[in-house]
């Protein structure tokens, strides 16, 4: 699997979810993210590449970061390592004052649950569940008893997202610019700190791109999250408040 063929339901391991404890973290640590001299290599045959060369970053808590860079120059690869999702080959990682490269895989898949809203470039929502629904399983999997409860949650999530006269529509049914705005509710489902996101806006016409960065700015800046943006969309260097940009594995700026 590559870096960017990482899915939503990637993060949904039921039996890892109920093996683990609660990780407790400050609501107000005042970085989000602190990431000291990762790398990543690849090994694939008797090729080596060496993807992610001593990066650092630190981002503050409520702040937008874009991460730029050229097609392959590793973007993708770091998100998901500032996720959790990939292991690097040497650096540490804290999220919210904790260091995730230590934690067992239980305890990181649970951590990841509990903080961290995903929000993909291809929606990954479930073809089948209306966009209530899709809301509702990301709001089971993360722990929110009764139906009847999880419901009027999402339909309070889709109000938010300026969805809720679309509750009950199938993706098939939703323009490319309501799916996000479906995923972006799911990505708020259970309050994470920290949002991060795959290139957002790359597969929406221009009026739905420009309605979901107003989305994310908002959720930054209203509710205190820390969001990581993946792109290429120039758009986005508009509410960013830190762009970095990555080349030849090394992050600048
Ligand atoms: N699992 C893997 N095994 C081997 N090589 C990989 C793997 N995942 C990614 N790569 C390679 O690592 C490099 C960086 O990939 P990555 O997807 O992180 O780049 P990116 O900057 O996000 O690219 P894009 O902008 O095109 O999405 C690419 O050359 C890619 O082919």
């Amino acid at each position: 699997m590559t870096a960017s063929q990482v899915k939503f339901t990637d993060f949904i391991n039921a039996r890892e979810r109920a093996a683990s404890p609660p990780i407790i973290v400050e609501r107000f640590q005042e970085q989000a993210v602190v990431a000291k001299g990762v790398e990543m290599v690849y090994h694939t045959g008797s090729h080596v590449y060496q993807v992610l060369n001593g990066v650092d970053l630190t981002i503050e808590r409520g702040d937008i970061q874009l991460l730029m860079g050229p097609s392959g120059s590793g973007k993708t690869t770091l998100l998901s390592i500032l996720a959790g999702i990939l292991t690097p080959t040497a650096g540490s990682v804290q999220l919210l004052g904790q260091e995730i490269t230590q934690m067992s895989r239980s305890d990181l898949a649970h951590f990841r649950l509990q903080n961290i809203g995903f929000i993909f470039q291809g929606f990954n929502l479930f073809p089948a569940l209306t966009a209530s629904e899709n809301v509702e399983v990301a709001l089971k999997v993360k722990g929110v008893r009764g139906s009847a409860k999880r419901r009027q949650m999402a339909q309070a999530l889709l109000e938010q997202v300026k969805l809720c006269d679309r509750t009950n529509h199938l993706p098939r049914d939703l323009s490319g610019g309501q799916k996000q705005r479906v995923a972006i509710a799911r990505a708020l489902a259970g309050d994470p700190q920290i949002i991060m996101a795959d290139e957002p806006t790359a597969a929406l016409d221009s009026h739905s791109g420009h309605d979901v960065i107003e989305l994310l700015r908002q959720l930054a800046k209203e509710s205190d999250r820390t969001v990581l943006i993946v792109t290429h969309d120039a758009r986005l260097m508009d509410v960013a408040d830190r762009i970095a940009s990555l080349e030849d594995g090394v992050l600048q700026g």
